[in-house]
């Protein structure tokens, strides 16, 4: 994706942002062709990081962001920095770390009807796994409407779980805190720790994303709902079939959209980045479902994590349809160019 679209001025630093995503970001090496890690000749750079992902979309949306991190003082760091910023997210908050290096991932193409893949992380030690209550600056963090976070940073470090119990303890005027589960097993050190550590951290979000395989990890779907009683919404994502939200004592689904996916990684956190643009703009929870299959169809459409966000009246557009329509759309690569809405993207 590179930064075109509408974009909002970053805000400026210490000014309060819509959205304040926080995690480590790194460089992403995606390969030139499909097959095992063994055998990729070459990859090209791409960025990566769940919460980045979630900031670059919704500030190339319109929307005003803050992304705080952690990266080394080195050429990746430079270059993450300088592309988040390109975004138009406002990069004051993050820390550059003259000891540590920026990290960096590989991952393979994957098989397309199953989007499994080889992921090889090149992270522990990071400049991110620093992220700490000391190091971070908590006033810039928290000055948003909403601050975004993931269950990716709970497995970096101690000092890192302790940051995310801190900003996820529930106190008054704290902003809306939303909490994508990002369940990534290889991470953990003792992966028997996550279930219990990623269902504490969700307890202190209002908004919660989970997929529904991340879920079945956590115990199962209804154990998920039962241990959360707080959350204003808990999404729980079922990939290619739909979406469902839990709200109050209401369940709202949404079927998800039939698309040709080129790539599966980031669509959950461009679902998360939909779902958020909607509900800063108060649409209903079925339009924010909505939105976030949309997005979600933008990255799917594209090789790496980002993918330019839809433009607004096309994704209102599409959003509004009935039901059948809905069920119509065939959303390929190349579908957020369309101009004419509804007409260039379904399928005849
Ligand atoms: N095969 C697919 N067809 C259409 N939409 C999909 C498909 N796979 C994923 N999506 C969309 O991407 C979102 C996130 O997918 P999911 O697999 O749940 O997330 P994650 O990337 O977090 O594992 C889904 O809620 C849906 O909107
Ligand atoms: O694994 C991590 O630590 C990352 O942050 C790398 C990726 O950028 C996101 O994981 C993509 O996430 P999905 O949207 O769920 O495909």
């Amino acid at each position: 994706m590179t930064p075109d679209g509408p974009r909002s001025a970053a805000p400026a630093p210490g000014d309060l942002a819509d959205v304040v995503a926080l995690g480590e970001s790194m460089v992403t090496f995606l390969p030139s062709r499909p097959g095992r890690l063994a055998d990729v000749p070459s990859f090209d750079r791409a960025i990566g990081g769940a919460e980045s992902n979630v900031a670059c979309m919704l500030a190339a949306a319109g929307h005003r962001v803050r992304w705080a991190g952690r990266v080394g003082a080195d050429g990746f760091g430079d270059h993450l920095v300088e592309t988040i910023g390109g975004y138009g997210v406002d990069v004051s908050a993050v820390r550059r770390d003259p000891a540590r290096p920026t990290g960096v991932y590989f991952r393979t193409a994957g098989d397309r009807a199953t989007d499994a893949h080889e992921v090889a992380y090149y992270r522990a030690g990071s400049a991110a796994s620093a992220m700490s209550t000391a190091t971070m600056d908590l006033a810039a963090v928290r000055a948003g409407r909403v601050l975004h976070l993931s269950g990716i940073t709970a497995a970096l470090s101690a000092d890192c779980l302790e940051l995310m119990r801190e900003l996820t303890a529930r106190r008054p005027g704290r902003p809306l805190v939303s909490f994508d589960v990002n369940h990534r097993p290889g991470l953990w050190r003792d992966p028997a720790d996550a279930p219990r550590v990623l269902l504490g951290l969700a307890r202190g979000a209002d908004l919660v994303f989970v997929g529904e395989d991340e879920a079945w990890d956590l115990g199962g779907p209804e154990a998920v709902r039962a241990a959360l009683p707080e959350p204003e919404v808990l999404v729980v994502k079922q990939g290619g079939t739909g979406a469902v939200a839990f709200h109050g004592r209401h369940a709202t689904s949404v079927p998800a959209l039939r698309v040709d996916v080129t790539a599966a990684v980031g669509a959950g956190d461009a679902f998360a980045a939909g779902f958020l643009s909607a509900t800063l703009r108060g649409l209903p929870v079925r339009d924010r479902l909505r939105h976030g299959h949309l997005w979600a169809a933008a990255a799917l459409t594209v090789p790496g994590d980002l993918a330019p966000p839809p433009a607004r009246d096309l994704a209102d557009r599409l959003a509004a349809l009935d039901e059948e329509a809905w069920g119509r759309l065939r959303l390929g690569p190349g579908w957020t160019r369309a101009e004419k809405a509804d007409e260039e993207v379904r399928t005849p």
